[in-house]
């Protein structure tokens, strides 16, 4: 007999959930789906601790002067004759890849855009409240049902699943990120284990069957800096795969290079993953971001403006050459990165251009040998199709196609060289209106916004942050200026001051008034000015979108 008072969850001893009731929630977290995550959370902290501690120490060791760079210890790995597990039939055509967040009407629109997967995100283009994770886990679970609906009322429209959709892949929060709405044993869990555990309980059959022929779940794990993270996953796997009594390597999971450290651990970490691997995606946005955050105490490495920090710049270029080759060495896909472009309505020539500006960023990415790329929006699948299924020549991947032998050379030089071109006034003044309007969005629950014509997300946002930071703690000096012009913090004040008068004019009285503009500044500003560079810009802001109930916000 059920025992919990009405109106509350059902927690096992040692749960303690501090999120909102509703009876829909409820659904997910059963007495059983909260044990199946605090067994996870029990078995896996010590270890996700230790591997923060050994984040805390390398970086203490980029600060002291060291740069990142491969690991003698792990040599025979790189240089051994393994390979992964065969890529799973369902998904050796992964072309094109639309990803979202975990909104109801995108999840839909997003399975049914023609792309082959979708990645469903947990993580950078979602604002990680209570309520959007939880309704994230019920849209999921209705979407791997097949029963998933959405009624538009104002537009009389309603949205429900084609017969042929993408395959789905989920990417939960990052290791850093806690979930402060449950607890376990009295402390947060850690938020990627919600994710994962929440959507593994849930889906892990309806999905063998329904979409993956009998593998899968499918995931994304985003932000590791070395093999010991992607180590943890592969217990994780291992032991829901044990629960779940279904074979060993059913689950598969792209890892996201997006940090510097991670780039030089390539296959150590589809090593670690190897029974589990499906290869490895060029995250290009959180790479950026984690350049200037490792080199954060190296001044000889400051960015130029973020326009400029394309694939094109030789580091870039070099980063993603190297993960081709790793990958089809070791038998995986090699997925491209996102192209931060989306459909501008209302100006036919701005759109052909952006248009055009994937168009490139696609064909160059299939030339080199990736297997497939991101869309950050359905309206550029057929463009991006286009290109990649020219470029694939009837294939379903490169694994076995394009060997990149030539980038088998690629050094830690190749990786380190710093990145070219002009730091701008007009660099700075972008970043500060982005970086605040960002925030601003991301406290009010939306953790994917067109900006200026260009998707902005959690990784594009913390680069406009983090390049502020370097700028004012290094006084770089502008280009083009008719006087020579330092980055102060007088003048990141001055810059402030203007571009929220002007994001005032652009989004009218009204909305800036009723939106969180004023918190949004006040957040960017610090994290722009503080002496040390924070890690996270949503590790802070999270605490202001915790809401513990009953009760008023909570602090972690
Ligand atoms: C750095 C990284 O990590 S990249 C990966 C993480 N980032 C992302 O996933 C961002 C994905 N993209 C998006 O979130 C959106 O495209 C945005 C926020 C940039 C723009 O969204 P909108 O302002 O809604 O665009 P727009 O108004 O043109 O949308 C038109 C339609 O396409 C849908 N749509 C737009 N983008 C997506 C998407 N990525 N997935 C599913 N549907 C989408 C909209 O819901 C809308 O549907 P409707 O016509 O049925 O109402
Ligand atoms: O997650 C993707 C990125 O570019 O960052
Ligand atoms: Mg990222």
């Amino acid at each position: 007999m059920n025992s919990k008072p009405a109106g509350s969850y059902d927690a096992p001893e040692g749960v303690d959930v501090r999120g909102r009731y509703d009876d829909e929630f409820s659904e997910i977290l059963t007495r059983d789906a909260l044990d199946f995550v605090a067994r996870l959370q029990r078995e896996f902290r010590e270890q996700i601790r230790h591997s923060m501690d050994c984040r805390r120490e390398a970086q203490r060791r980029y600060d002291a002067g060291e740069l990142p760079g491969f690991d003698p210890a792990t040599r025979l790995i790189r240089e051994g004759d393994w390979v992964c597990a065969p890529v799973p039939p369902p998904i050796a055509n992964r072309m094109v890849e639309i990803t979202g967040p975990v909104e109801r009407k995108m999840v839909i629109n997003a399975l049914n855009s023609g792309a082959k997967v979708f990645m469903a995100d947990f993580e950078d283009a979602l604002s990680p409240s209570w309520e959007n994770l939880m309704r994230g886990h019920v849209n999921l679970r209705d979407a791997v049902n097949g029963t998933i609906r959405f009624e538009d009322r104002e537009r009389n429209r309603v949205y429900k699943l084609n017969h042929n959709t993408a395959k789905l892949f989920v990417r939960p929060r990052g290791w850093h990120l806690p979930e402060a709405h449950v607890l376990v044993d009295g402390g947060p869990v850690a938020g990627c284990l919600f994710d994962f555990g929440l959507y593994f309980f849930h889906n892990y059959a309806a999905f063998r069957s329904n979409q993956g022929q009998g593998y899968g779940p499918f995931f994304y794990l985003p932000k590791m800096e070395h093999s010991r993270e992607a180590r943890i996953w592969n217990d994780v796997f291992n032991r829901a795969e044990q629960w779940a009594a279904i074979p060993s390597g059913s689950i598969r999971a792209t890892v996201l290079i997006e940090t510097l450290p991670a780039a030089f651990q390539m296959n150590e970490i589809l090593y670690e993953l190897r029974p589990h691997s499906a290869g490895l995606n060029c995250g290009r946005w959180d790479y950026i971001f984690s350049y200037v955050k490792t080199l954060r105490a190296h001044p000889d490495r400051l960015l130029p403006d973020r326009v400029s920090v394309t694939m094109t710049q030789p580091f870039m270029r070099s980063y993603s050459d190297l993960l081709i080759f790793t990958c089809h060495r070791r038998g995986v896909h090699a997925m491209g990165g996102m192209a931060a472009q989306i459909p501008i309505r209302g100006d036919a020539d701005a759109h052909a251009s952006a248009v055009d500006a994937v168009r490139r960023d696609k064909l160059r990415e299939v030339q080199a040998g990736h297997d497939g790329t991101w869309a950050a929006h359905p309206g550029l699948i057929a463009d991006i199709s286009k290109v990649f299924s020219a470029g694939l020549s009837e294939r379903d991947n490169l694994i076995g196609a394009v060997a990149r032998e030539d980038a088998a050379g690629i050094g830690e030089d190749d990786l380190l060289e710093r990145p070219r071109g002009k730091r701008t006034m007009e660099g700075l003044r972008l970043n500060t209106r982005v970086g605040i309007q960002y925030m601003a969005a991301w406290l009010a629950g939306a953790g994917s916004v067109p900006l200026y014509n260009l998707m902005e997300d959690a990784a594009t946002a913390e680069i406009s942050r983090v390049q502020n930071w370097q700028w004012i703690r290094y006084g770089a000096e502008l280009d083009g200026q008719a006087v020579k012009v330092t980055v102060t913090p007088e003048l990141f004040g001055r810059v402030v001051e203007e571009e929220m008068g002007r994001i005032e004019r652009e989004v009218g009285g009204e909305k800036f008034r009723r939106g969180m503009y004023g918190e949004a500044c006040s957040v960017f500003v610090r994290q722009c000015t503080s002496p040390e560079l924070d890690d996270f810009l949503t590790l802070d802001a999270y605490n202001r979108i915790v809401v513990h109930h009953p009760g008023a916000e909570a602090r972690l």
